[in-house]
């Protein structure tokens, strides 16, 4: 087994001819979701599916994730902490706010919590980030994965209210949850359009990928904060 690291606390695993995407397990001896545990020199790695994590997919798509071991993360649409809990194995000195509206979902979320203390979790809906604001601080990346209409809406509010203004906001879009008919080329465009120009909050988008093979009519986005004009 060969181990590489790609990306700051993301790791490329080479095992039998097979290239395995994984993070550092922040509990070793336990998986969260059924995945494959790897060993390497006294070290554990969790395998990552990128069919079961949009994030899984965005890095495998060769995008720059800009988390960073100390980093403060917001995440929008945590469900039950299947990509919570690799983004909480690449922060050993950072934090994870996961944000999820589902109570059903969130228990298991809570459960989750239970071994890994850099997770707080957070039972809201992330279109009115006034109603956590007194638990989340200003943050370096948000991710958000919610599958809504008004997605672009939901980050540029969230971004108003926590992101620092050199932070990063990773987007995936669900075209079908935004129009189940329409060409999904046409909705991203759109939904890229209102990030740049609808909101009070703005984003220059830097780079998009589509993320089919594993995710379908998905496309993920990186994004910075346009600065004010005085
Ligand atoms: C596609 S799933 C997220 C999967 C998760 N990101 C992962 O990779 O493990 C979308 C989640 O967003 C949640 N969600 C949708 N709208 C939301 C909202 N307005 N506020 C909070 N959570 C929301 C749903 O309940 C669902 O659990």
């Amino acid at each position: 087994m060969d181990v590489n690291e790609i990306s700051e606390g993301i790791f490329e695993v080479r095992k039998g001819g097979k290239k395995i995407l994984a993070t550092k397990n922040a509990n070793p001896g336990s998986n969260v979701y059924g995945e494959n545990l790897l060993e390497e020199e006294g070290e554990e790695y969790r395998a990552w599916d990128a069919r079961r994590s949009k994030l899984a997919a965005m890095v495998i798509k060769k995008m720059k994730v800009p988390i960073k071991s100390n980093s403060r993360v917001l995440y929008l649409g945590a469900a039950s902490g299947t990509t919570v809990s690799h983004v909480s194995d690449m922060l050993p000195n950072g934090i994870v706010y996961a944000v999820e509206f589902s109570p059903r979902t969130m228990r298991e979320l809570i459960q989750l919590c239970d071994t890994r203390s850099n997770i707080v979790p957070i039972l809201a809906d992330a279109s009115r980030p006034k109603l956590y604001a007194h638990i989340v601080e200003q943050v370096d990346v948000i991710f958000q994965d919610v599958a809504q209409p008004n997605q672009a809406q939901i980050a540029a509010v969230n971004a108003g209210q926590f992101l620092k203004e050199d932070g990063y906001l990773l987007l995936s879009i669900k075209a079908r949850s935004i129009d189940t008919v329409a060409n999904p080329s046409k909705v991203f465009k759109e939904e890229v359009n209102k990030l740049e120009k609808d909101f009070d909050t703005q984003f220059k988008v830097i780079k998009k990928y589509d993320l089919a093979p594993f995710h379908e009519d998905h496309l993920g986005l990186i994004a910075k904060k346009k600065l004010k004009e005085n």
